[in-house]
This record gives C-alpha cells, sequence and structure tokens, in this order.
C-alpha cells in the first residue's frame, strides 16, 4: 500500500512554511559568503554523476526538513511498495515495475506470486539475437539483400524514448539509418518513405496496446506501401515486427508472432524504453550498449532503493523540486542540456514527468489544494541561451533549471567544448549572482559613458540573480551513463508524486480528447454540416469541410 498523506498537514511542512518566510528574504550570494562549505555540503556524486544543488535557496534547515517531508510522507515505504511489485499504480491496478527490465542482478521480481525475471530475459535474448541477425546482414528482406533502414513507428512512450536514446548515444550509431515515425499527419509517413527502400527497410510496430489510432494508421500506410513497391503478403514477416504487450492485436495486423518483442502491463508506456520498445535502441547501437543503458539504469536503482534520503540524488532533486512548487510557487522547471546528443532529453521528460504528476485529484479522489507536477521544457545549450534565457534572467518568472553537461565530448574539436563549457558554467554563475545597479554604472562609466546615458540604460542592464539552478556534471554521455541519468530523473518524479500523494503511473487526462475525436472522425466523412456541437466547433468544423 502506498502511504496517503496530505503532505500540506504534516509537521515538516509546517516547519518548512515558517522557514520558507525567513530563507525566501536570503540571497544566494549572501548564503555562499555566509558558509564556505556550500559547494561540499550540498552536492552529491554517483557513479560519473556529480549534482551540484548548492545554487538553490535551501541552508542546512531546509534541506533537514525537506527531508524530514520525505520521511513523513512515507517516501522509503512507498520506495519499497514499488520494488516489491505491489499494484500501486491503483487506478489501473497494475504494479509499476521498469525497475525489473533493467534489472541486471536477476533477483526475482514477483507479479502475482510469479518471478518475472524469466520472461524479461528472454525477451532481452530474442533483442540481442535478433540485432545482431540485422546488424550483421544475417536477417534479410525478401530479395535477400541486408536491412539498411530501420522505421520505429510508434507515438508518446512508444517514440519519445527510443528517440531521445538513440540521439543521445549517436556516437555509438552502426551503419543502420533510424527513422521514427510517430504523428499521425500523413506527411510524416510520406516523408520517411520516401528516404527508404522497400527491399532493405524494417519497421518496428511499437505499441504496448496496439490499438493507437496514430500507430495503427501508420503502421496500416506502411505496409500498405510495402505491398504496392513489390513486397507480396508473405514478404511481410520478414519487413515487419511489432513490440507489444497485445498478441491478439499484432496477430490480427498481420504479423507473425515469432516477430513479436513482448512486454507486460506493469510497464508504463513512458517507463518503456528499457522493454522491447527500445529494439530501436539495440539496433542503432548495438546489443551490448543497450544492455550498458539498462545497467546504469539499474545501479541508479539501486542506489535510489539503499541510499539514505541525504544522499539520495533522486530523492533530493525530488525535494529541490517541492521546494520550489509548493513554497516559491514555481510553475515550470527547464531541462537544459549542454550536450547536442542530447537534445530531445526535455522533449523526453515532457512525457515522463508531465504525463506521471499533471493530475489534480489526490490518492483520495478529491481535488488537491497545492500544485502538483511542473510544466517541463528547455531545449540544448547554447541555443537555448539564444532565445529564451532573456526571461530565466530578467523575467518575472522563477524558472529552476537543470543544466546537464558531459565533461568530455565525443567530438573534442579544437575549443568547441571549452566554449560550451564555460556557457554552462557561466550561466548558472550569472542567474545567481545577477549584476547590481552599482555594478552596472561602474561598467558604463568604465566604458566612457555619459552620467545622463548611464541613468537611462542602467535599469535595464540589472540582474536581480538570486535564481535557482541545479548543476548535473557527467563525465561523458556513455551508454551506462545515460541509464543511471534517465533513471534518476525518472525516480525524482515518483518521490514527487508519492509527496503530492497522487497517482504517478495512470493518464486518464490522454482520454477525452481520443474519445471526442472518435466521435468527429466520422462527421469528416462527408460534407454535410455539421451542428452537433458547440458553435465553435461546429464553425472550425464546417469551414474545414468547405476548405478541404
Ligand atoms: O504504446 P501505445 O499503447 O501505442 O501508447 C502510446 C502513448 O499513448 C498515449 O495515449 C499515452 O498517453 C502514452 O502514455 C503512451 O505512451
Amino acid at each position: 500500500m502506498l502511504p496517503n498523506i496530505n503532505f500540506t498537514t504534516t509537521q515538516s511542512y509546517k516547519y518548512l512554511t515558517d522557514h520558507y518566510i525567513d530563507i525566501v528574504s536570503k540571497n544566494l550570494k549572501e548564503l555562499f559568503e555566509a558558509d564556505n562549505q556550500r559547494f561540499e555540503k550540498f552536492s552529491l556524486q554517483f557513479d560519473d554523476i556529480l549534482l551540484d544543488y548548492s545554487k538553490n535557496r535551501v541552508d542546512d534547515e531546509t534541506v533537514a526538513l525537506l527531508i524530514q517531508l520525505a520521511r513523513e510522507c512515507g517516501v522509503n515505504k512507498a520506495i519499497e511498495a514499488m520494488y516489491s511489485g505491489e499494484k500501486i499504480n491503483v487506478t489501473e491496478g497494475r504494479p509499476v515495475l521498469h525497475i525489473a527490465l533493467r534489472n541486471r542482478s536477476n533477483t526475482p521480481v514477483y507479479v502475482d506470486g510469479k518471478d518475472v525475471m524469466p520472461d524479461v530475459n528472454g525477451v532481452l535474448d530474442h533483442m540481442k539475437e535478433f540485432s545482431e541477425a540485422i546488424i550483421n546482414g544475417k536477417w534479410t528482406g525478401y530479395t535477400g539483400k541486408a536491412i539498411t533502414d530501420v522505421v520505429n513507428i510508434g507515438i508518446g512512450g512508444s517514440d519519445l524514448g527510443p528517440v531521445m536514446v538513440t540521439e543521445a548515444l549517436k556516437a555509438y550509431k552502426n551503419h543502420l539509418t533510424m527513422h521514427f515515425v510517430s504523428n499521425v499527419d500523413g506527411t510524416h509517413i510520406v516523408e520517411t518513405l520516401k528516404e527508404v527502400d522497400p527491399e532493405t527497410t524494417l519497421f518496428l510496430i511499437a505499441s504496448k496496446t496496439f490499438t493507437t489510432q496514430e500507430t495503427m494508421g501508420n503502421a496500416h500506410s506502411a505496409r500498405d506501401w510495402f505491398i504496392e513497391n513489390g513486397g507480396k503478403d508473405e514478404d511481410v514477416a520478414k519487413h515487419f515486427v511489432a513490440l507489444s504487450t497485445n498478441t491478439e492485436g499484432v496477430e490480427k495486423f498481420g504479423i507473425d508472432t515469432n516477430n513479436m518483442f513482448e512486454f507486460w502491463d506493469w510497464v508504463g508506456g513512458r517507463y518503456s524504453l528499457w522493454s522491447a520498445i527500445g529494439l530501436s535502441i539495440s539496433l542503432s547501437i548495438g546489443f551490448d550498449n543497450f544492455a550498458e543503458l539498462l545497467d546504469g539504469a539499474h545501479a541508479m536503482d539501486n542506489h535510489f532503493k539503499d541510499a539514505p534520503l541525504e544522499q539520495n540524488l533522486p530523492a533530493i532533486l525530488a525535494l529541490i523540486g517541492i521546494w520550489h512548487s509548493n513554497f516559491f510557487e514555481a510553475e515550470t522547471e527547464a531541462i537544459l542540456p549542454y550536450d547536442q546528443y542530447m537534445h530531445r532529453f526535455a522533449a523526453y521528460f515532457q512525457q515522463g514527468d508531465m504525463e506521471s504528476n499533471g493530475k489534480h485529484v489526490d490518492r483520495n479522489g478529491k481535488h488537491v489544494d497545492y500544485q502538483t507536477g511542473p510544466v517541463i521544457w528547455g531545449e540544448p545549450g547554447t541555443n537555448g541561451q539564444h532565445a529564451f534565457y532573456q526571461l530565466i534572467h530578467q523575467g518575472t518568472k522563477l524558472i529552476p533549471c537543470d543544466f546537464i553537461a558531459p565533461a568530455q565530448s565525443h567530438n573534442p574539436l579544437g575549443e568547441h567544448h571549452n566554449m560550451l563549457l564555460s556557457n554552462f558554467f557561466a550561466q548558472t554563475e550569472a542567474l545567481m549572482n545577477g549584476k547590481t545597479e552599482e555594478e552596472v554604472i561602474a561598467e558604463l562609466k568604465k566604458a566612457g559613458k555619459a552620467d545622463e546615458e548611464i541613468s537611462k540604460i542602467a535599469p535595464f542592464k540589472v540582474f536581480e540573480g538570486n535564481r535557482p539552478t541545479n548543476s548535473i556534471l557527467v563525465k561523458k554521455i556513455t551508454p551506462r551513463t545515460l541509464g543511471s541519468l534517465i533513471a534518476m530523473y525518472e525516480h525524482k518524479i515518483f518521490v514527487q508524486g508519492i509527496i503530492w500523494n497522487i497517482y504517478s503511473f495512470d493518464q486518464w487526462g490522454v482520454e477525452l480528447g481520443k474519445q471526442l475525436a472518435g466521435k468527429i472522425l466520422p462527421e469528416l466523412k462527408d460534407d454535410k454540416e455539421v451542428t452537433s456541437h458547440d458553435s465553435s466547433t461546429n464553425g472550425l468544423i464546417n469551414q474545414y469541410k468547405a476548405w478541404r
């Protein structure tokens, strides 16, 4: 059973409310001046990941109270409940066991009394064997040619994870060309099919449910294209495989279940890159690297389960986030990777975080009276600096940011990495220290500006500073480190969901739109005027019909 505690009624929350009044008037600069041990105190290292959370408005007392909050909310019990296979995804009646997919130590993990590890390992063996056959060219297409291109057709969790990881680990890529089709917009599949040859293309139909409209639509169009361009029905088996939990659906589509890579309903879609859904990753970088990714995640899983909360990276990240959301009333969080390969990392955690914790009903079915999941967004540095950092530095909103960077580049070209990292270090320093009016005036004087001009321009050049950041410096973006990083964020989201007393593993909020689209689709088939909706929806549909 998950604990069921309204965190705003705990003792620690009350203390934190008082403590907030004290800390809100403090400046980060002063906090650093007052304590030269801040970095040592408020940073943690796990393997090749260094988390520095000292540039947040926290002191010893804040951290102690936040830890107490986590304890009072039963975070440790909740971790135990997840790891022991309890059905903590209550509204869907399922356990939450993505940790089993990367349980490299193979200790038994039970679902309804049955150890799931033999099945997990069986699918991993199948993925290994299949990936190797495709990569070394032993698996051939219907004309006997080796596969050159892989098209993953999936959406949401069946797309974002594979895209993010294959991009982040591009330095480990082999000769296969990867394509990802997600959008139901015909443009996506049409443009992709222009780039590939039916004789040498493998389609992965990735869908947990095998019912998702977008994926099924794209999969059918891909199969039609394959048949129209020379393939025969009996050739489909060589070019189409399924990654799914739904055997019946896969059979119905016409994919041989021997070419199905299975996973299970205890894997949430947005936590599924570790499952058969990761086949595109294993094809793109080889199974051994995929296994390294799993190893890294497993190492983080063990850390999360065993490390005391004070030294627990996911727990600390979660608590800092709660401090910002529920006390400073910050509404968003930016994820800013200073690594071009990581350019889809923020997009990936938009689903990971927002679909998990974007909930306004608590575990008692009651409307919460506090903020839950933040809006997650971000772009790689330094691009973001030249776009939206203006608002982070001088806007009216508080935007806590996670800055992520590798110490070693996969492409050490001249001074590029030093230039990149100088920006990574400079931004968090600038956000913390800001620039005072006196500093601005002194600078302008030095530049020889007249007093009148100085007094006019100075206010616009002032930076308040005191803006919170976490810095996550890793040695290098390897499969192992990336696995640990992703797992760190997954568990952060878990801890926050526990403290907010919400269910993080369902996603009912995506259903209504699907339901309504299902009703509207038949109305679009003819040219009759539509009157069944409100005047706005009717007006838009009828104009669409007039223009199409
Ligand atoms: O893998 P499936 O079943 O096609 O689902 C894809 C996505 O479908 C969305 O509707 C869900 O909100 C996501 O969680 C999910 O990842």
